[in-house]
């Protein structure tokens, strides 16, 4: 069917819909193609549809084909376009490209954009088509159609922008680290790129064994969320996706076989108060320091010699034929050499006849046997480490010496509960004890164990951690150090979103150094594009960020004032049912900061919605659902997350008082907002929101919003010479 030689957008969008009523059986999706474009020389009309995948028949091409990309581009109408080979017959000026969303096989909306503009057409409820486009207001309840419910991330291949499509096609032999705005694309960028490595067998190899992809973030509830939009990409069972918390806690179990056990929050308040320790935060904080880490390598180092005159000398009578000189010596790695000097020697065993030279050969291998389970004992060496306050002060920049005989005592406190007499440790650890470990194995078997032997060495070939601005020093060097290539790296962060304030962001540029590559190229993305504009614009002025006009119109954010909590369970339960009844598929967000309040508002707001069939649910880590409803959760749970709309609970001073922590949770909480935002406090209000006092806060963006499309205006470097370029003085 061809659409470039219809001019009428609503009949275009009608004949997509037959299109794809007729292609979405057959294809098995909502939306048998996403994108659309056409151009056209003196010959010829060239038209091709974009899909998830491929179809020849139906000429669907997949959006990993190079013509692709010139959809993805947004090039003018009327450009000229020129493929490169082995399409170099195609070529011609851009007449037509288009955007297309399906929903069980109906057209849902459509982007048309010719030369006589853009169309923005929607389907509605009763099957018809509208252009709205033409009829922009900033009331987002004028036009209804049933938002579909939304379960994930939301899928964008069709909605990519040029520069989220050139990140996320650029090639592995450079890492890619984004940071950028909430809600600019961070986390579907660093998806999208996987899969589009996954896809170019050049890439990654697909491991029929283990996945060779993996995926890390902060947040329980964000892995789960996340998890939710891989069918999509295509990725399922394809990557490991999981919080650092578990990939670590796995990743140690398969080291130490059940000879660990974590200790909670609780366990080590209980443990320090028994000992009348005071659990100073900030001495927790030295464990994740990148010192630690030049300390361990430099321990490892020593040991490893030492190891290796060890073994020089027991076996030196056995090794008559000097098999040992035959042997790799790394500088940190001797336990993965003590591993394959032990193979060879057991191989050579058992093609031996000689008995004479059987005996001589398991000599060696007991030596080696020997050294090797004494060389394992990790958590031991993590004791030793930590207990040498001088070698501490002298990697820690700062570190008195109180504080570094603190770190050790700290560490015995916690290593030798419950140990048996004979031993030295026992088996408890503390989750930053995690890192430490994994980096102590790592340096000294060359990277993580694997196979059922734990004999061999496990590396993904592509890495992604989401939310680095959480993750401490040594936390990130233990991650890069489990990729084959540290170019094979995606790493995305917003500082602006840090809410893990124990831990000490590193910074782009340092993250850069630990990649060994200084100049690594940071981009940076702007836009936002899960929330409208009014509220992001109040977003950026909480964190006092320079916002941008750029992006959707939608209502603007409310704050309210209420004289009791009864009234304030009225006003959530008035803007839940209005919400509702407008948008039923909507997802409604209530969060607190104050985490002990939850479960008197969760019990009161079932039974006052219950007539109205609105669920309400507490959100908490795995158990997060992401249906339509109300969720009612604490701040920390819904990082990267996004709803419908979000209702903070407690916007008091009290409650949030003007911090750092305070702005970057606050601008965490209104950026998961996707059309509304409104805070609601008893007593004075916070004092973030200020900027609403403001008279003109909101002109700017009344102004921008009041054009037609919403493009930001640029002015060029030589517009702006020639406006300004003075010729004549009047003197
Ligand atoms: N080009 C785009 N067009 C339309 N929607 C987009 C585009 N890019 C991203 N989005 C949508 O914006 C929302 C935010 O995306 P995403 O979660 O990837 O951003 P983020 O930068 O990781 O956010 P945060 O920092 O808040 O966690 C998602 O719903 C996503 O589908």
């Amino acid at each position: 069917m061809t659409l470039c030689k219809e001019t009428e957008p609503i009949k275009i969008a009608e004949r997509v819909n037959d299109e794809f009523q007729v292609l979405a059986p057959k294809l098995d999706l909502d939306t048998p193609w996403f994108g659309y474009i056409s151009f056209k020389n003196k010959n010829e009309n060239f038209e091709f549809r974009i899909g998830v995948h491929a179809d020849k028949n139906e000429k669907i091409i997949d959006w990993h084909h190079p013509i692709a990309k010139y959809y993805y581009q947004k090039l003018e109408i009327g450009e000229e376009i020129e493929l490169e080979p082995p399409y170099r017959n195609i070529q011609g000026a851009v007449t037509a490209y288009a955007s297309a969303e399906g929903y069980s096989g109906y057209l849902k909306s459509l982007v048309w954009n010719d030369f006589k503009g853009t169309a923005k057409i929607i389907r509605l409820d009763d099957g018809t088509f509208v252009d709205i486009h033409e009829n922009q207001n900033n009331d987002n309840t004028k036009v209804t159609f049933s938002k579909p419910q939304q379960e994930g991330l939301s899928d964008l291949i069709s909605l990519l922008t040029p520069e989220q499509y050139e990140l996320i096609t650029q090639k592995t032999s450079e890492p890619l680290i984004i940071q950028g705005r909430a809600g600019s694309g961070k986390t579907s960028v660093a998806l999208h790129r996987v899969a589009w490595l996954l896809r170019d067998e050049n890439e990654i190899q697909e491991h029929h064994k283990k996945t060779k992809v993996l995926v890390v973030m902060f947040n329980k509830a964000l892995q789960c969320f996340v998890s939710q939009s891989l069918k999509s990409l295509n990725l399922e069972d394809k990557i490991e996706i999981n919080t650092f918390h578990t990939w670590a806690k796995l990743a140690l179990e398969s080291v130490f076989k059940g000879q660990l056990i974590p200790l909670s929050y609780f366990d080590l308040k209980e443990l320090f108060d028994k000992a009348q320790f005071n659990d100073n935060k900030k001495l927790g904080l030295i464990k994740s320091h990148a010192g630690i880490s030049q300390l361990m390598e430099a321990f490892v180092k020593a040991k490893a010699k030492k190891v290796w005159e060890l073994i020089e000398n027991k076996i030196k009578e056995y090794d008559i034929d000097g098999i040992r000189h035959q042997f790799k010596r790394s500088t940190t790695a001797y336990v993965q050499d003590i591993i394959e000097f032990r193979k060879d020697i057991k191989y050579r065993i058992a093609q031996e006849k000689d008995e004479y030279e059987i005996n001589r050969l398991s000599q060696i291998e007991i030596v080696l046997q020997n050294i090797y389970e004494k060389s394992i004992l990790y958590k031991e060496e993590l004791f030793e480490l930590l207990n040498h306050w001088e070698w501490l002060m002298k990697c820690i920049p700062n570190l008195t010496e109180e504080n570094a005989k603190s770190v050790g005592l700290r560490q015995k406190i916690i290593q030798t509960k419950d140990k048996a007499s004979s031993a030295k440790v026992g088996k408890y650890i503390e989750f930053d004890d995690y890192a430490l470990l994994l980096r102590l194995v790592q340096l000294k078997r060359g990277g993580l164990p694997y196979g059922i032997l734990g004999e061999e060495i496990f590396k993904f070939d592509h890495l992604v951690i989401d939310e680095a601005q959480d993750f401490g020093a040594m936390q990130l060097l233990v991650l890069l150090e489990s990729v084959t290539s540290r170019t094979g790296v995606t790493i995305v962060g917003d500082i602006n979103q840090k809410i893990a304030p124990e831990k000490d962001f590193v910074g782009w540029d340092e993250i850069a150094k630990l990649l060994n590559i200084d100049n690594a190229k940071i981009t940076r993305l702007e836009v936002g594009h899960r929330s409208t504009l009014p509220i992001m614009w109040l977003a950026d002025s909480v964190i006092g960020s320079k916002p941008i006009l750029q992006g959707r119109y939608g209502i603007y954010p409310k704050i309210k004032s209420v004289q009791s909590s009864k009234q304030l369970k009225e006003e959530m339960i008035d803007f839940i049912i209005k919400r509702v009844e407008q948008c039923p598929n909507a997802h409604i967000c209530i969060v607190f900061r104050n985490k002990n309040i939850i479960k008197n508002y969760l019990n009161d707001l079932k039974y006052l919605l219950r007539h109205k069939k609105i669920e309400v649910r507490e959100g908490e880590r795995d158990t997060f659902s992401f249906r339509k409803g109300v969720t009612i959760t604490n701040i920390h749970q819904i990082k990267g997350l996004e709803f419908d709309s979000i209702i903070v609970g407690d916007a008091s001073e009290n409650h949030w008082p003007n911090d750092l922590d305070s702005c970057r949770l606050m601008y965490v909480a209104i950026t998961r907002a996707q059309e509304n935002f409104l805070a609601l406090h008893e007593g004075r209000a916070t004092p973030l929101f200020s900027c609403l006092n403001d008279p003109y806060f909101w002109k700017p963006v009344e102004r921008f919003l009041s054009q037609k499309d919403f493009k930001p205006v640029q002015i060029i470097q030589e517009e702006w010479d020639e406006a300004l370029s003075v010729i004549d003085l009047e003197l």
